[in-house]
């Protein structure tokens, strides 16, 4: 497990969350705080809300009550882009590359200064030269993303999330599918981010992931957080793992 490496400073603050689609309740008084530089797994069985807590912290769905703060400021009802401009970024199951694109444009893309071409120095140059290299991408550069192998497909998805400097990553199933080697690569890139003091929220039902990465693990089910703690606790606790493998 990696360790808490900085000051516990609360980047963001859930509190008493709710969201309701028609009759049903997916989310359920939820308050969670995910503190600087900390690896926070969100666990649970299908259906349970991860995705649209995810919705709600990223501005793609208002909450039906409730109120989330970054850095002491409301969330609640501002727009995507301007979430995202704030530091929080993300990562999807569809992954939503550009996928006539190449794999440099898709990163560049995101880069602060790709809309000002004329600004786009040596620096950003570089920048993403190390991305390509730690994503092990570098041979790929100039290939299209459609035609990346799937595991590439989700690598290119973390570099564009590195490019854009985000303090908070929240990554929805970063690692489902992976193979071997791209399994540890991928755990090696998030543990040499989280070091760097990056914060870190993952929906995983890859519990090798869980094990390898997490901080704190939270539980939810039915909308609601069951319990908070490490993997160790979370996962051997008889009544949670009835609940994930749908035998409650
Ligand atoms: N836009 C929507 N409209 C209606 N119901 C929705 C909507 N989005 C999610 N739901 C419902 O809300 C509940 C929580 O769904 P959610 O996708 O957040 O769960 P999850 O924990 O991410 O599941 P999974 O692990 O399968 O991705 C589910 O019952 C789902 O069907």
């Amino acid at each position: 497990m990696s360790q808490t490496r900085s000051s516990n400073e609360i980047l963001l603050e859930i509190r008493g969350l709710n969201k309701n689609f028609g009759g049903l309740q997916a989310i359920s008084d939820v308050s969670l705080d995910l503190p600087a530089g900390i690896i926070t797994t969100l666990v649970g069985p299908n259906g349970a809300g991860k995705t649209t807590l995810f919705n709600m912290v990223t501005g793609h769905l208002v909450p039906t009550s409730g109120t989330i703060h970054w850095l002491g400021e409301p969330l609640v009802s501002m727009p995507p882009w301007k979430i995202a401009r704030k530091g929080i970024g993300r990562t999807f199951q569809d992954l939503r590359l550009f996928n006539h694109m190449t794999v440099q444009e898709n990163i560049q893309s995101v880069m602060e200064n790709s809309s000002w071409l004329w600004q786009f120095g040596a620096s950003d140059a570089a920048r993403i030269d190390e991305i390509l290299e730690e994503t092990g991408l570098a041979g790929k550069r100039n290939e299209r993303a459609v035609d990346l192998a799937y595991a590439e497909r989700k690598f290119l998805s973390m570099a564009r999330i590195m490019a854009a400097k985000s303090k908070l990553w929240l990554l929805d199933e970063p690692a489902s599918g992976l193979d071997p080697r791209s399994f540890d690569r991928f755990v090696a890139l998030l543990k040499d981010y989280a070091r760097r003091g990056v914060t870190i929220c993952i929906i995983e039902h890859n519990l090798d992931i869980v094990i390898q990465l997490s901080d704190t693990v939270a539980f939810l089910d039915q909308g609601k957080v069951l319990a908070q703690g490490s993997s160790e606790e979370i996962l051997k606790d008889p009544h949670l793992a009835a609940i994930y493998f749908g035998d409650r």
